[in-house]
C-alpha cells in the first residue's frame, strides 16, 4: 500500500527514469548509504555527522510561496514570504526532475501532527541518504492511519546539490525553498541545511491549521507530574530545546506545536538541538540523546578519535544534532498534552536591558508576542555572525504565512479561556550588552522557569520597570536578587538608561505595523 502511494506520487511530480528508489529504509541502512555517498562520517558516539560546509543557515530571500489564486489573498507577504508564479514553480520542478534522472532517491513516508484529528501524512523524497535519516528522526513515523486518512498529505522534494539559477529559474538566489499549497508540494534546492525540511512543513501547518481552529506555535512544550503543561516560545537559539529538556518534567516536543480543542500536540517526532558548546554538566539530557541514529550537522570531529569537539565553530555556530524525541529520557511518547497553564516567551536580549524574568498581563502578553523581540543568534541565518536585535512576530515570523494578528488573537482567546500564567524571560545578556556583559547563566534561567511554572512567583511582590512597564518579581528561589533588576547589574547605570531608551524606541517603531490592534495592547508596550 505504502509503495503504491509512493510510486504514484513520484510520477505525479514528473519523477521518472530515476535510479534506484530506496523506500522507507531503516536508520542503519540510511547510515550505510550516507557513508557510501561520502556525505559525512560516524562519530565515536555512533551519531552520523554530516558536513555541509559553512552555508548551513537559511537566507531570508530564498523562501517563496506559489501565489496562485487560492493562497494569494490569505498570505502575509511580510519580508519572509516572496510570491512566485505557478509557471516559475513548474520550471524549477522540471529542472529538479531532469537533474534526478538516473540518480538514486530516498523516499520516506512520515507524518506531522501528533493529534489524530489533525495528523497530516507527508512524503519526503531526498537526494541524500542522511537527509532521509534526518526526516525519519524528526517527523512522526508513519502508521496505518496515514494510509487510510481522508486528510490530504504534503510532499517534500529535497535536492540540495542542484543549485537554481536566478536567470533561468526565476529564483532569488542559487537556493530555493518553495511551497505550493495547491499542489501540496515543497521544493528545496541548493541548500543542505536539513532544518529547511522541518521548517517548511511548519510553515505549511501554520497556514492550514488556523482555519481548523488550531493555533500553531513556534514553541517547545513539557508537562509536570500533575499534568501542568508549559509552553516556551522563542526564536532560534533562545532556549526552547535546552529549557524544555528538564529531568523533572516530561518533554512533549522541542520546537513546533499546535494548541487545539483537546490541548497541545507536537507536530514532530524528534528534536533539533543546537550543540555549540554542548556540555554534559549543563545539558545532560541532550548530551545523552546523541547516539546511533542521531544526526549531527557540522559538528567537527577529531580525525583520529572521532570524538566531537563541541567548542569548534569553524564550520558554523549553528551546529546541530537531530534525534527522535524518545532519545530524551522522560518524554510523552504520544506527543499530546493537555491545556497549558504557563506560557513563557524567551527573548535573548543582546541589549542587556530586559529583566531576566517579568510577569505579563494578557495585554502585555499580546504586545510582546506580536513584537517577538529577540536577537538573531549567530549561525542560523546566513550572514549573522554576532547577535542582532530583531523583531520576529510570534517569535517565528520566518514561518508565518498568515498575518501575526491572526495567531495573536488565537493565543489571547486561549490565555483568557484557560487563565494561563504568562512570563517573559530574557535568556540573553546581563551586566551590559553583548560584548560587555555576559549571557545569563542557564542554571539561573532554569530556576526562573521552574518558579514561573510552579506558580511560586504569583504571590511575590513585583516592581514595575519604568521604561518597559514590565512587572519584575523582587525575588525568585535560587536566583540572586540583584540579577533580577538589570539596571543593578550594569557598572554604569546611566549607560543602562540610554540603552533601555534605545530599545524602547525600536519597540515603538516596530509596533507601528500593528496599529489596528486595540489600544489596551498598544499601550502595554514601553512608554
Ligand atoms: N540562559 C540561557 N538560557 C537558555 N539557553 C542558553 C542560556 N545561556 C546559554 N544558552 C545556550 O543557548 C542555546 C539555546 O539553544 P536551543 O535551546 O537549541 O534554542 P532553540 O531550541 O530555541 O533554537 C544552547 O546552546 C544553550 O546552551
Ligand atoms: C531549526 C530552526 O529553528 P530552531 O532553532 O528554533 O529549532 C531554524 O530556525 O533553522
Amino acid at each position: 500500500m505504502t509503495l503504491m502511494m509512493s510510486r504514484n506520487a513520484l510520477e505525479d511530480y514528473g519523477l521518472v527514469n530515476l535510479g534506484t528508489i530506496h523506500w522507507n529504509l531503516s536508520p542503519a541502512a540510511l547510515v550505510e548509504h550516507a557513508l557510501t555517498q561520502q556525505e559525512g562520517q560516524l562519530a565515536a558516539n555512533g551519531a552520523f555527522c554530516a558536513t555541509t560546509g559553512s552555508h548551513t543557515g537559511r537566507s531570508p530571500k530564498d523562501k517563496c510561496i506559489v501565489s496562485n489564486d487560492s493562497s494569494s489573498s490569505r498570505i502575509w507577504w511580510g519580508e519572509n514570504n516572496h510570491p512566485m508564479e505557478p509557471e516559475t514553480f513548474a520550471i524549477v520542478r522540471r529542472s529538479l526532475a531532469d537533474y534526478l534522472q538516473g540518480r538514486d532517491v530516498y523516499v520516506l513516508d512520515a507524518a506531522a501532527g501528533a493529534d489524530p484529528h489533525y495528523r497530516m501524512p507527508i512524503q519526503v523524497i531526498t537526494e541524500l541518504a542522511w537527509h532521509n535519516l534526518f526526516a525519519r528522526q524528526l517527523f512522526l513515523r508513519s502508521n496505518e492511519s496515514d494510509l487510510t486518512t481522508e486528510r490530504p498529505g504534503f510532499t517534500i522534494l529535497c535536492v540540495p546539490h542542484f543549485h537554481t539559477n536566478p536567470r533561468t529559474h526565476g529564483t532569488r538566489s542559487s537556493a530555493a525553498i518553495i511551497i505550493d499549497f495547491e499542489e501540496r508540494l515543497v521544493l528545496i534546492a541548493g541548500t543542505q541545511y536539513a532544518g529547511e525540511m522541518k521548517k517548511a512543513i511548519f510553515t505549511v501547518l501554520n497556514f492550514i491549521l488556523p482555519a481548523e481552529g488550531v493555533l500553531p506555535m513556534h514553541c517547545s512544550a513539557n508537562v509536570g507530574n500533575s499534568g501542568d503543561v508549559a509552553l516556551f516560545f522563542g526564536l532560534s537559539g533562545t532556549g526552547k530545546t535546552s529549557l524544555s529538556a528538564d529531568p523533572d518534567r516530561r518533554l512533549i516536543g522541542d520546537d513546533e506545536h499546535g494548541w487545539g480543542e483537546h490541548g497541545v500536540f507536537n507536530f514532530e517526532g524528534g528534536c533539533y538541538a543546537k550543540c555549540i558548546n554542548l556540555s554534559q554538566k549543563y545539558e545532560p539530557q541532550i548530551w545523552n540523546a546523541v547516539r546511533f541514529g542521531s544526526v549531527y550537522e557540522n559538528v567537527v570531529l577529531d580525525q583520529k578519535t572521532r570524538e566531537p569537539n563541541y567548542a569548534d565553530a569553524s564550520l558554523t555556530e549553528n551546529t546541530r544534532v537531530a534525534y527522535p524525541v524518545d532519545y530524551i529520557d522522560n518524554v510523552i511518547t504520544t506527543g499530546i498534552g493537555g491545556q497549558p497553564q504557563a506560557v513563557i516567551f524567551l527573548s535573548a536580549d543582546s541589549f542587556g536591558v530586559l529583566p531576566p524574568i517579568s510577569r505579563l498581563s494578557t495585554e502585555q502578553a499580546m504586545y510582546y508576542f506580536l513584537s517577538g523581540y529577540t536577537s538573531k543568534l549567530a549561525g542560523t541565518e546566513t550572514g549573522i555572525t554576532t547577535p542582532q536585535a530583531t523583531f520576529s512576530s510570534c517569535f517565528g515570523a520566518a514561518f508565518l504565512p498568515l498575518h501575526p494578528i491572526e495567531y495573536a488573537n488565537l493565543l489571547r482567546e486561549r490565555i483568557e479561556r484557560y487563565k494561563v500564567r504568562c512570563y517573559l524571560i530574557n535568556t540573553g545578556w546581563t551586566g551590559g550588552p553583548y560584548g560587555t556583559g555576559e549571557r545569563i547563566n542557564i542554571n539561573y534561567t532554569r530556576s526562573m522557569v521552574r518558579a514561573a511554572i510552579s506558580g511560586a512567583l504569583e504571590q511575590v511582590d513585583t516592581v514595575t520597570d519604568s521604561v518597559f512597564g514590565l512587572h519584575i518579581p523582587t525575588s525568585c528561589p535560587d536566583v540572586p536578587g540583584r540579577l533580577l533588576q538589570p539596571r543593578q547589574t550594569w557598572s554604569d547605570p546611566e549607560a543602562y538608561d540610554q540603552q533601555a531608551a534605545r530599545l524602547a524606541e525600536l519597540f515603538k517603531q516596530n509596533f507601528v505595523q500593528f496599529s489596528s490592534i486595540e489600544e489596551a495592547v498598544r499601550r502595554a508596550g514601553p512608554n
